[in-house]
């Protein structure tokens, strides 16, 4: 199973091409002069989970950090919905793209309710996916458990009414039932259409939600397939994440 890039791209997503709501096409990315993201290619289609696994220092974040606008490729392409996109994150944002951070961006200092009016949507489409945290709305952010900090997160992304949703280290040091109930916020925003680019420290729990995985090694893609048969070759997926088939 193991690809290169050149064969990534002809995969059909669920859905059909025409569903794609967001492409990296033979993208590379870096810092500076070191170069981190080679040649990737990775399509997310309306109504999909797409699962970005590998280990610690793969790229998956600056994989994000690129789609979001925050680093410009040296090469390849960026498109959202159908469009090649090179402008600033603010305006991607404005035209469809959420983002939740690996710190979460939640501003500790504002209350609950302060943090979800930051975003795009109302309130009550944020308590829609999250009722349990209207009793805390009037609470500092600062003073909520990182679950729920994180379900704040979450809620205020998916209240803007997102195309794309990136998700950078949903679960990271959560209790299970926090992760439970992100995971089924995820499940209903991909059941509305919302294309979902989940990164995940634990691939069982992201192949478990995902309609596919893309599995990144050294900055490239060395792996992919539909998350039930990574799942049934999870062997596979750990040899991937050394880099190695
Ligand atoms: N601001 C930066 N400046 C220089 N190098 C960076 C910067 N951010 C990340 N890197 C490097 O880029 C590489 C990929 O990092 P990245 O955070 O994208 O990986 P990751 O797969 O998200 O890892 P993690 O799971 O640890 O977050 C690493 O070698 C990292 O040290």
């Amino acid at each position: 199973m193991k690809i290169t890039n050149r064969e990534v791209q002809p995969i059909v997503t669920p859905g059909g091409s025409a569903g794609t709501r967001l492409a990296l096409e033979n993208v590379s990315a870096g810092y500076g002069h070191v170069e981190v993201l080679r040649d990737i290619s990775l399509h997310v289609a309306a109504g999909e989970i797409v699962a970005l696994l590998g280990r610690n220092g793969a790229g998956k974040s600056t994989t994000l950090a690129t789609i979001a606008g925050l680093i410009a490729p040296r090469a390849g392409r960026v498109i959202l919905n159908g469009e090649v996109r090179t402008d600033s994150t603010a305006r991607r944002v404005h035209s469809g793209l959420a983002y939740v951070v690996e710190e979460r961006g939640v501003l500790l200092g504002l209350t609950a309710a302060q943090n979800l009016r930051l975003g795009r949507g109302s309130i009550e489409d944020a308590l829609s996916y999250f009722p349990e945290i209207e009793p805390h709305l009037g609470r500092t952010a600062g003073l909520l458990s990182g679950g729920q900090q994180q379900m704040l997160a979450v809620a205020r992304a998916l209240a803007s009414n997102p195309d794309v949703l990136l998700i950078d280290e949903l679960s990271l040091g959560l209790a299970p039932m926090f992760v439970q109930r992100l995971l089924e916020s995820l499940r209903r925003a991909r059941d509305e259409g919302v294309a979902i680019l989940l990164v995940e420290q634990h691939a069982q729990t992201a192949l478990n939600v995902a309609d596919r995985a893309y599995v990144l090694a050294q900055g490239q893609v060395v792996l992919t397939g539909t998350a039930e048969h990574l799942l049934s070759d999870f062997n596979r997926v750990e040899s991937a994440y050394l880099g190695v088939s």
